[in-house]
């Protein structure tokens, strides 16, 4: 077969010698699982029943989470892409590239947590993707409406003149100056020759120098003049009231001939900042993506979006060409509405202390996938089609909206004269509506029906009605200026369907497994790509107070949706939504309920060693091989896991430690913040996550700032610590016979202290504002070591009654 012709991807067969003994130890373990529980339903505990029934009440709920995991796990899929394919497709000698546009946002909010360098790390790798320049927009989302950001982009603007097509002319890897000159080259062994060396030598200086002119940005910002910032031509800026300002837009690159010191083309780069007004809800990233795809089709009009955070770097210039093969498919292409790619860390600390880099997590979820992928969090680096080659496809989450859309879209645009005045029938009055329109009713009525969906906007609802993209060639630029403004006015999304049915979809701080939901839910497709050079990097959380509030935002997110009208377990029947992909979306929303028998659960083994009862009752030879067969197979599986994922030991322990940190703080506090906003309407902020400016400083590791978070891991700690003491101190007293029935209860509590001591060590680090929360600490600590004394102490221990009141008395 002719090559241009061939499929652009396919799947890898994945051999049964490699999966199933997965399913093999899977199987065993649900069996095990079985008899394991049989046993303990049947043998309750008749001295501490209570204690007895929370504890199986908890294994079970354990039991099912993790049987829920299993199912996306079962049948993974792996995929294959084809570049040179894609190339000889629509890259044709002689002829313009025929791949498709794509508009690229970057997201960003605060410049002090999201230092502008890293913005610019991330803009510089878009700017130099190895894609057809005019084919790429980059727009920049600033929900700070910092003049920082503003003058941080004008400069990045200008340096990328000089990196560009030095990235283009060497193909070096990444394209983000920062994370490119921190690897080191072996001059040596990549026989690299002298026209490179010096050219590389001359733009580190550059770069260097940029980032001296950034920092003094950055330093300058520091402290805000009296009556806020002014431009250069002596103007206030117009973003010096971050919640009270207009809508901005600045087109940095890709017109008034702007081009490289090579004289090529660039890509667009664009500033966007959203307007903000006192009284109106911002629906936070959400909201700016929306903004941003509205703006972006009066602008470019691509028929792709790629959406980034301001800390996702292209990493693999071909990540881009990665996600067409799918999305440019002939025959898949048109199911798919959106590539999501795993999200991989830089400046890790090496032991990774809080668990950052995921790949547990996010390659056993997500590589496995569901035939399809379950959505989630690698939408971060998703290319989700809100827009694409149909009509509406794209800005309408879902098809049914879109089939209208295609109807009319087509029978318009096939006549490329009628067009214009198309557009102006939108814009103009009634009359011009009528004029030259077969079927007026049904255009008027149309019309009202977009502008009821998509808001008052002519021009925007034209170019969503383009076919593969690109702008109806309509109005003049001021016309287009105007009406971006007006696209990304506060108000405009009033009575429409933008964040409902249209765009990003609005409720969750996790818009983007909302939104990827949703998508689902009307049948689309969606592909993991993993190609083999992490296509995007981003910076992990540092400190473990920003790593455990982005697990709480995380966690919260999902239990908005849980309450919502969009709940995976009500919402969507009928649609598209498959039933294991429910399932796999069921568990993304409830696994913050979790937290509550997590926390009972490793409360457990302290209550057991200060009353001297346990949770099972003496074990006979039956017993303890189940007890066995149940450890050794979730070792096994554990062993396989990691043996699939590629995942280290190391890795793998840390983020069963973090299942237990994250489930005993941040997603307990999600539970609490999501019913009080369900039951009290009570909101909560949305935090930040800081980015790390420079890679291997890792100072900030150890700031830990004090929040509420802390309470329930360190007092889990606390108590199972002086569990083992009390118990200890007691076998200690009773002599020999106690040390054996001691044994499960010291395995147990020492099971929750090894879980959680990263945490500690977290805690123990630098710290910064210790509030009130410390003398409630003190006030608990307190009472607990005079129990304690009460205990060890001789003479005390001999009278009885003391003991009884404390509730300290054994058997
Ligand atoms: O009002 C806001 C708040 C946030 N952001 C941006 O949203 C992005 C994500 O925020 P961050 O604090 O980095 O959250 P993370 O938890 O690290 O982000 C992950 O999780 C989010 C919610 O699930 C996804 O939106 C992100 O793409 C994904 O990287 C950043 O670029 C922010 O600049 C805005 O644009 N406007
Ligand atoms: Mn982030």
């Amino acid at each position: 077969m002719d090559e241009g012709r061939q499929p652009l991807w396919r799947k890898l067969p994945i051999s049964s010698s490699r999966i199933n003994p997965y399913r093999i130890i899977i199987v065993l373990r649900i069996a095990i699982l079985g008899l394991f529980f049989h046993y303990r339903i049947l043998h309750p505990v008749n001295d501490a029943y209570a204690l007895w029934l929370t504890s199986v009440i908890c294994e079970i709920w354990f039991a099912v989470s993790w049987i829920f995991d299993q199912f996306p796990k079962w049948s993974p899929i792996m995929r294959e892409t084809y570049l040179d394919r894609l190339s000889l497709r629509y890259e044709k000698e002689g002829k313009p590239s025929q791949l498709a546009d794509i508009d690229v946002f970057v997201s960003t909010v605060d410049p002090m947590k999201e230092p502008p360098l890293i913005t610019a790390n991330t803009v510089l790798s878009i700017l130099a993707v190895d894609y057809p320049v005019e084919k790429v927009a980059c727009y920049v989302s600033d929900d700070g409406a910092a003049m920082l950001t503003f003058e941080a982009l004008s400069e990045t603007s200008e340096f990328a003149r000089k990196w560009v097509p030095f990235c283009k002319k060497f193909s070096i890897e990444p394209r983000a100056p920062e994370w490119y000159f921190a690897q080191k080259v072996d001059y040596l062994k990549d026989k690299v020759d002298a026209a490179f060396i010096r050219e590389r030598r001359a733009i580190k200086r550059e770069y260097e120098e940029f980032k001296v002119r950034i920092n003094a940005l950055v330093a300058m910002a520091q402290k805000v003049p009296e009556d806020g910032w002014t431009m250069q031509d002596g103007t206030p800026w117009p973003g010096n009231n971050v919640r009270d300002h207009p809508g901005m837009i600045q087109v940095f690159l890709g017109q008034n001939g702007v081009r490289d010191i090579e004289g090529n083309e660039l890509p667009r780069l664009v500033y966007v900042s959203r307007e903000k007004r006192p009284g109106y809800e911002h629906h936070k990233k959400a909201g700016a993506m929306n903004a941003l795809v509205r703006v972006s089709a009066i602008i470019t009009n691509a028929p792709y979006l790629l959406n980034v955070d301001c800390d996702h770097y292209i990493n693999n210039s071909k990540a881009l060409r990665e996600a067409m093969c799918f999305m440019m498919d002939p025959t898949s292409g048109k199911k798919i509405c959106y590539v999501q790619f795993p999200q991989r860390f830089d400046g890790i600390d090496r032991n990774d202390r809080y668990s950052n880099r995921n790949v547990v997590f996010f390659d056993d979820l997500y590589m496995w996938e569901l035939g399809v992928s379950s959505g989630g969090r690698h939408f971060m680096d998703m290319m989700p089609l809100l827009r694409g080659n149909h009509q509406g496809r794209h800005v309408t989450v879902g098809l049914n909206g879109a089939a209208v859309c295609v109807d009319l879209g087509r029978k318009r645009l096939n006549q490329s004269q009628q067009l214009t005045s198309f557009v102006m029938a939108f814009g103009g009055p009634l009359e011009t509506l009528i004029t030259g329109i077969d079927n007026e009713k049904s255009l008027l009525m149309s019309q009202q029906k977009f502008e009821k969906k998509y808001g008052q906007s002519s021009v925007f609802i034209a170019s969503t009605l383009m076919e593969d993209g690109g702008l109806p060639k309509a109005a003049s630029s001021a016309t287009l200026l105007k009406e971006a403004i007006h696209v990304i006015s506060c108000g405009y999304e009033d009575k429409t369907e933008w964040g409902k049915e249209v765009g990003w979809i609005y409720g969750s701080v996790t818009e983007d497994i909302l939104t990827g939901f949703k998508m689902h839910c009307h049948g689309w497709r969606s592909v993991y790509c993993m190609p083999k050079r992490p296509a995007f990097k981003g910076s992990a959380p540092i400190n473990l107070s920003d790593r455990l509030h982005q697990v709480l935002r995380w966690a919260l997110g999902s239990v908005e949706i849980f309450f919502s009208r969009h709940c995976p377990i009500w919402y969507g029947y009928g649609g598209g939504l498959k039933s294991l992909e429910r399932f796999s979306y069921i568990n993304s929303v409830v696994y913050p309920l979790t937290s509550i028998p997590l926390i009972a659960y490793c409360a457990l083994p302290a209550v057991c060693l200060l009353t001297g009862k346990f949770i099972v009752p003496e074990i006979s030879n039956y017993a303890s091989i189940i007890f066995m067969a149940l450890f050794i197979s979730i070792a096994a599986t554990g062993i396989l896991e990691m043996q699939w994922g590629g995942v280290g030991i190391h890795d793998w322990w840390r983020n069963e430690q973090f299942w237990v940190i994250g489930g005993a703080s941040s997603h307990l506090f999600a539970l609490v913040q999501g019913l009080l906003k369900v039951l009290a309407g009570v909101n909560t902020n949305f935090t930040v996550t800081s980015k790390a400016a420079d890679d291997g400083d890792f100072a900030e590791l150890y700031i830990f700032k004090w929040t509420s978070l802390l309470i329930p891991p360190l007092t889990l700690l606390i108590i199972n610590i002086i569990g083992v003491i009390v118990g200890v101190s007691d076998a200690i007293n009773n002599g020999y016979d106690s040390w054996g029935p001691l044994f499960g209860r010291l395995f147990f509590a020492l099971w929750v202290i090894v879980h959680l001591y990263p945490f500690l060590k977290g805690v123990m680090g630098k710290q910064e504002g210790v509030p009130t929360i410390i003398l409630v600490w003190a006030i608990l600590l307190a009472s607990i070591l005079t129990l304690l004394w009460v205990r060890i102490n001789p003479f005390l221990a001999k009278n009885d009654i003391v003991l009884e009141i404390c509730g300290l008395k054994c058997d």
